[in-house]
């Protein structure tokens, strides 16, 4: 029984993009069924080290706002979890919807979450750019966050007071000494991990998703001002709210969904 408000992704609104990459048998996102997914005591604990020092700037792609970090030297990495390599930061960036009700990528037993929180890695053992390991199936490792409604989120805040700066697509700001790691939820031994893709194009089958059991909360002013960012370069003339730029779950395809908990 759905309660008031809550939307189920059949409520998803539509989006406009390849429903399911020609092909794919391993696309992302899914809907993680808490039940069906496998307890795996092998799965180490998650070790990220990051270096605010190489964060360099803020991008709005046209598709959403790309916090970019310097990866041409191991300085923020990667490593454990179900992770064999090291993975190189290379940016984060979210994806949100027009209300609170929807916005996530990813779905725990069908629950939408407001927003959602991608920060991208790529195997600097066996690649030596993003681009090259891109194309491969253990080129990448995404974290994904959850975003909840609810207090403030102090770390959060100076990108927040740095998106006007961004507001059109194609606009580059300095943006520097930001520590990932803020983002993270205080518990990231608890997660989900499955072999997935890209959630927009190319939609490569390159990437190892670790889902983080435990969200985060950012203020409802905090997520309406990614909602004053648009999609739309300053040159168009119709102006598009940055809304729903997430992709409808994909089928599974008899993948298996690992949990590092019980
Ligand atoms: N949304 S996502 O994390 O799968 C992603 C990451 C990336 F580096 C490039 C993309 F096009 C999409
Ligand atoms: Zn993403």
């Amino acid at each position: 029984m759905q309660e008031a408000g809550e939307y189920t992704m059949k409520m998803h609104p539509m989006w406009q993009g390849p429903l399911v990459a020609p092909g794919g048998n391993r696309q992302s996102p899914i809907d993680i069924r808490v039940r069906k997914s496998v307890f795996d005591p092998h799965l180490k604990p998650l070790t990220p080290d990051y270096d605010p020092r190489t964060c360099s700037q803020i991008w709005n792609n046209g598709y959403s706002f790309l916090v970019e970090y310097d990866d041409t030297t191991d300085k923020s990495t990667l490593k454990g979890g179900p992770l064999e390599d090291n993975f190189r930061l290379c940016q984060f960036h979210f994806h949100w919807g027009e209300s609170n009700a929807w916005g996530s990528e990813h779905t725990v037993d069908r629950r939408l979450f407001p927003a959602e929180l991608h920060m991208v890695h790529w195997n600097s053992n066996k690649y030596s750019r993003f681009e090259e390991a891109v194309m491969e199936e253990n080129g990448l490792a995404v974290i994904g966050v959850f975003l909840k409604i609810g207090k403030r989120h102090k770390g959060l805040q100076k990108l927040v007071d740095a998106l006007p700066a961004v507001r059109h697509k194609d606009s580059v700001v300095e943006f520097t000494r930001f520590d990932p790691a803020c983002l993270l939820p205080t518990n990231i031994d608890d997660y989900w991990t499955y072999a997935g893709s890209l959630t927009t194009p190319p939609l490569t089958e390159a990437v190892t998703w670790i889902i983080m059991k435990q969200h985060i909360e950012v203020s409802h002013d905090q997520l309406a001002v990614f909602r004053s960012l648009l999609f739309t370069s300053a040159e168009e003339e119709v102006q598009k709210s940055m809304v729903n730029n997430f992709r409808v779950q994909q089928p599974l395809r008899g993948r298996t969904v690992r949990s590092s908990f019980t």
